[in-house]
């Protein structure tokens, strides 16, 4: 038997770095580890190197050939001359740059002129928006920023800078695209949209191709491309048409493969690029894993506990819905948005009904980003649920009523840092496509289908529509 390859996939995500190390064939994961990151949407990117490394420590990366960093998307990374950060990163879920948001579209002409500039319409979470808002109230930081980077292309720089063999910042395809500077249309940077938005064009990084190397370590270790979170999800999944994924971690994140640009100017679907050269349209909220953790703080209990509770409740809580607009909210585009609770009366306020809020109310706000991918063209045969909260027993149970297709649990497991760590394979290996790694199933989750059942389901929507109708009049 020939001797096994190893290569490692990293997750530097918004609440902590999962680094994966896999069996380049068959992309078994062999061994894990992880660190936390600190909490807030304005961090050092040094806060990242420290979990990578303690993730790393003890020998992780041993005998690995390849490595690839899948990252958070969006993160405004500043540096100056000498590479060194100008200020903390601000992340995807800070919200200070939607005023800047709102002046970019209008200035460039409305939301269809950046559809057909960069096939996104920018909101607070995208990167040009981000350097907008540094121009405007740093301008000191504004002038020492030499270069911006985002978030998985510092991890990658870093990780060649310490172990040899940098040779300048690069990105991908699928992180570019998130900055709203880069066109997936074009496959090209739009440094005249960066200039609009900072006053000048400053260093972006190389984009490399689906399989190019950032550079190769000392001791010989291969560094890929890397992506974005999602789509290194994507490519763990190994996604087949028809496949939607929603991801329940810090972000909801919906999306699917596609083959051409899906030109959304009501800016619910953002006209991402995959990791594999195609396209990756994607509706994305600020708020999903989060609402539940608050539930539970707020019933005293933990998330097992919510569980139990929403479990007891009968659908649609007696009424009771939740616009889980905790942290804002970026789809719909509602920056300055705060959660509400509505419908509440004597009779159903108790905590079962108040859990099943929580679980259904972060679920039709995510059902609505499913519907915005099907009126674009995306054919919803089964959804793919991963993420931290897709392991919740009541997530599980309202997920296929609410999103209205059957849902596969794939086998709990790192699909951001398995993606990425395929594309090490890739990196290594070379050829067309990545190696054909097979995903398990824990669970197929099918709707109901009895009558009562769907009036229920529809009245849980109709419930949450009508309550955001009445606030904001809008989907
Ligand atoms: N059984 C569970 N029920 C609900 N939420 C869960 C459960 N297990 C983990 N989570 C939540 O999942 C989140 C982490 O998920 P993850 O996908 O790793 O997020 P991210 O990639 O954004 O860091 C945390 O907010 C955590 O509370
Ligand atoms: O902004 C987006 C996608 O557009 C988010 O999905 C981020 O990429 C962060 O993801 P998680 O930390 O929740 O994985």
């Amino acid at each position: 038997m020939g001797q096994r390859r190893l290569v490692a996939g990293v997750d530097s995500s918004t609440q902590s770095c999962k680094v994966v190390v896999c069996d380049a064939d068959s992309g078994a994961v062999v061994r894990m580890g992880r660190a936390a990151h600190p909490d807030g949407t304005e961090v050092s990117a040094d806060h990242w190197w420290t979990a990578y490394t303690e993730a790393t420590a003890d020998g992780l990366l041993d005998d690995v050939e390849a490595i690839a960093v899948g990252g958070q998307q969006h993160g405004m990374v500043t540096l100056d001359e000498d590479d060194a950060l100008v200020r903390d990163a601000l992340l995807w879920n800070d919200t200070r740059s939607a005023d800047a948001a709102r002046d970019l579209v209008s200035e460039l002409g409305g939301a269809q002129a950046w559809v057909d500039a960069v096939d996104c319409v920018p909101v607070a979470s995208f990167t040009v928006t981000k350097l907008r808002w540094l121009a405007e109230h740093e301008a000191a930081n504004a002038r020492r920023t030499h270069t911006v980077v985002l978030p998985h292309d510092w991890l990658t720089g870093r990780i060649l800078q310490q172990a040899g063999g940098f040779g300048g910042w690069t990105t991908d395809r699928g992180d570019a695209s998130g900055t709203c500077y880069w066109s997936a249309l074009t496959d090209d940077y739009r440094l005249d949209l960066m200039e609009r938005a900072l006053g000048r064009a400053v260093e972006v990084p190389r984009v490399l191709g689906p399989a190019e190397r950032a550079g190769v370590t000392d001791s010989g270790m291969v560094v890929g491309p890397g992506t974005g979170d999602n789509m290194g999800a994507a490519l763990g999944l190994g996604l087949r048409p028809g496949d939607v994924v929603v991801s329940l971690g810090t972000s909801g994140a919906v999306f699917a493969e596609h083959d051409a640009a899906v030109g959304d100017a009501d800016g619910y679907v953002a006209g991402f690029a995959s990791a594999t050269g195609g396209h990756l349209p994607l509706a994305c909220t600020l708020n999903a894993a989060r609402v539940l953790t608050a539930g539970a703080h707020l019933l005293g209990t933990d998330l097992a506990g919510l569980d139990r509770l929403a479990l007891a409740a009968e659908p649609g809580a007696d009424g009771l819905s939740l616009l889980p607009y905790l942290d804002g909210e970026r789809t719909p585009n509602l920056p300055d948005a705060t959660g509400t609770l509505g419908g509440l009366t004597r009779a159903n306020a108790t905590p079962e009904n108040l859990a099943r809020a929580c679980v259904e109310g972060m679920l039709c706000n995510l059902a609505n980003s499913v519907d915005a991918l099907r009126e674009k063209g995306t054919h919803v045969e089964r959804v793919l649920m991963i993420g931290g909260a897709s392991q919740s027993a009541a997530v599980r149970e309202v997920a296929p009523r609410v999103l209205g297709a059957p849902v596969v649990v794939p086998t709990p497991g790192e699909y951001v840092g398995v993606g990425a760590a395929r594309q090490a394979a890739w990196v290594l290996t070379g050829g067309e496509e990545p190696p054909r790694w097979d995903v398990s199933l824990e669970t197929e989750l099918e709707p109901p289908s009895g009558r009562v059942d769907l009036e229920q389901d529809e009245h849980v929507r109709s419930q949450y529509a009508d309550l955001q109708r009445g606030l904001y009049g809008k989907r």
